[in-house]
C-alpha cells in the first residue's frame, strides 16, 4: 500500500512540520562562511563548505564544537573556548544570509499545502533569532503557523519536544501529522513523537544516506509531496 493511503487514507495530513536546513533551504554556504570567519579569528585554516555540510544538523552550539575539533566527534573541546567561538560564529552568521537558497519544489509545496488548508510548522535546530530574517529573505515569513528554533524550548531534535509542542498547540494527533526532514535527528524526533516521517534525499545527514534511517517515505524533491 502506498504511503499516503497507509497513513492518511489518501487524504492530506492536518499538519505538516518541516525541518529547515537541508530540507527547505540550502544554508551550508552561509554556515560555512561564518564557521570559517570564526576559525580565521583563531588563526586557523578554513573548514570549507564540504566539511561544514557534514557537521550541520544539531544546532549552532554543536556545529561550532565540531568545527573546533575538526570532526563530527567533539568531546575534547574546552568549554570556555567553545563558548567564545560560538559567540563569534553567531555574530558572523547574523551577517551571512545571501548565499542560502530554497531547494527546487519548496515554494510550490508550501503554497499548495496552505491552499489545501493544511497547517504548517517549521521546526529547526537553528537558533530562533535568525529565523525571521531568513524566512523573510525567501518570502516565507507568512508560510508557517508555528516557528520553533533549536533554543525555543529546553530540548531540541532529536528530542521529540518541539514536535509534541506543536501537535498540542494545533490540537492534532501525531498520526494525523507529518514531519519532513533531512537528517537522523529529524527521523528520531518524529519516531519518538509518533509522527509519520518523510525524508528528503538531498539534505545533509552528516554524509550518510538518509535511507539507512528508514523514513516512512524518501523523496528527491518536495514536488513529490503534492
Ligand atoms: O542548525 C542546524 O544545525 C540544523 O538545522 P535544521 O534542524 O534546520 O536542519
Ligand atoms: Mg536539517
Amino acid at each position: 500500500m502506498d504511503f499516503w493511503q497507509q497513513h492518511f487514507a489518501g487524504r492530506l495530513p492536518a499538519l505538516v512540520m518541516f525541518d529547515l536546513d537541508g530540507t527547505l533551504i540550502d544554508s551550508v554556504p552561509d554556515l560555512a562562511a561564518a564557521v570559517d570567519q570564526m576559525l580565521a579569528l583563531r588563526g586557523r585554516p578554513p573548514a570549507g563548505v564540504e566539511q561544514v555540510r557534514l557537521w550541520v544538523g544539531n544546532g549552532a552550539r554543536v556545529l561550532v564544537r565540531r568545527a573546533l575539533a575538526g570532526s563530527l566527534q567533539h568531546s575534547g573541546v574546552a568549554e570556555a573556548e567553545a563558548e567564545a567561538a560560538l559567540a563569534d560564529f553567531l555574530q558572523a552568521y547574523a551577517l551571512e544570509h545571501s548565499r542560502s537558497r530554497l531547494y527546487p519544489g519548496v515554494r510550490a509545496c508550501l503554497e499548495h499545502l496552505r491552499q489545501q488548508g493544511v497547517r504548517l510548522a517549521l521546526i529547526t535546530n537553528k537558533p530562533v533569532r535568525f529565523l525571521p530574517d531568513l524566512l523573510a529573505a525567501h518570502g516565507l515569513q507568512q508560510s508557517f503557523d508555528w516557528v520553533l528554533g533549536g533554543d525555543s524550548l529546553p530540548l531540541q531534535k532529536p528530542d521529540p519536544a518541539p514536535l509534541l509542542h506543536v501537535l498540542q498547540a494545533a490540537g492534532v494527533a501525531a498520526a494525523q501529522a507529518l514531519f519532513v526532514g533531512d537528517s537522523r535527528s529529524d527521523i528520531l524526533a518524529a519516531r519518538a513523537a509518533g509522527v509519520p516521517v518523510v525524508a528528503v534525499s538531498y539534505g545533509y545527514n552528516h554524509g550518510q544516506p538518509i535511507a539507512a534511517e528508514n523514513p516512512d517515505l524518501l523523496v528527491d524533491s518536495l514536488a513529490q509531496l503534492i
